[in-house]
């Protein structure tokens, strides 16, 4: 079973005397084997979503319940437990891989934290590159010697690695040029659908969310305004944010948002700036 609840939930960022509320009482729900897609623009507040069902964002109020088990504040070592179900597939494959490491302690690292003998677990790694249709003599390489398409999908072997029930997709194809987005978005579908787990799928991009999910939620400055069955949240929006949205995406021109992702990735390359960290 796999069933994720977000109940009123608040997030502030900032001091105690200073809070900065970004998530104003929001109710969401994954249940098993589905896809949620969560879309909205930049800032409104998705992968602050992502972060709290974490347990790393500052939570203010509200609950999130996973399995019928509450885990808004948990312990950390229940934390460390909970990593076995949760997992997380974030945007850039550039800096979500450790480079010092092989491909083989990438993969064996999460079984490894979770207490399965580093021999068996280094047994795994064939399976799970095969998962992701890499080949064996992927394992004794290293991240910088793939594309950026071949580490995403080392990154969703990784989230694989534990068979979690739940997986956090935060843009996991926003960094990756359009066919290649097709290929990583095909491989995700194909394992929910024989592994059952569920996605909570995060993404800006209206056209990706409705190809990947069973329901969509829109965010909108930290509230949910919209949500229910993708085809209609994406083809007949109620709201008129999701509406500007459905037009945003319409006229967007694929060589435009090319250009303005080639620009993203040199600013990130320049300034280092878009960090991710890895869920054990
Ligand atoms: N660690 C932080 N400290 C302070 N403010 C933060 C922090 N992380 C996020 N915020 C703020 O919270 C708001 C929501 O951010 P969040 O990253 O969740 O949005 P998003 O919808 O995922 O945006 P994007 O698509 O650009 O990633 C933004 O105003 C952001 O500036």
């Amino acid at each position: 079973m796999s069933d994720l609840r977000i109940e009123g939930l608040r997030v502030a960022y900032g001091s105690r005397r200073h809070p900065v509320e970004v998530l104003h009482g929001i109710d969401l729900h994954v249940g098993q084997g589905e896809t949620l897609g969560l879309v909205g623009e930049s800032g409104s507040g998705k992968t602050t979503v992502g972060r709290a069902v974490l347990g790393l964002a500052p939570v203010t109020g509200g609950r999130i319940t996973f399995d019928g088990e509450e885990i808004t504040h948990v312990s950390r070592r229940r934390r460390r437990a909970l990593a076995r179900h949760l997992q997380v597939v974030f945007q850039d494959p550039y800096s979500s891989l450790n480079s010092a490491f092989t491909i083989a302690d990438i993969l064996s690292e999460p079984l490894i934290a979770q207490g399965v003998p580093a021999k068996e677990a280094h047994s795994r790694v064939t399976t799970l590159l095969d998962r992701v249709r890499l080949p064996k003599s992927a394992s004794q390489r290293y991240p910088r010697e793939f594309s950026g398409g071949q580490r995403q999908r080392i990154a969703i072997a990784r989230a694989l690695a534990l068979s979690p029930k739940l997986v956090i997709c935060d843009e996991p194809v926003s960094a990756l040029d359009l066919s290649t987005q097709g290929t990583v978005l095909e491989l995700l579908t194909e394992i929910q659908d024989t592994t059952g787990v569920s996605y909570l799928f995060i993404s800006h991009d209206l056209a990706v969310v409705r190809r990947m999910s069973h329901r969509v939620a829109v965010l909108y400055r930290g509230d949910v305004v919209e949500e229910g069955a993708a085809g209609t949240v994406t083809s007949d929006p109620e709201h008129p944010y999701t509406r500007r949205l459905l037009a945003a995406n319409l006229v967007a021109d694929p060589d435009e948002q090319a250009e303005r992702r080639k620009a993203r990735l040199a600013l990130k390359a320049a300034t280092g700036s878009e960090g991710s960290e890895a869920v054990a």
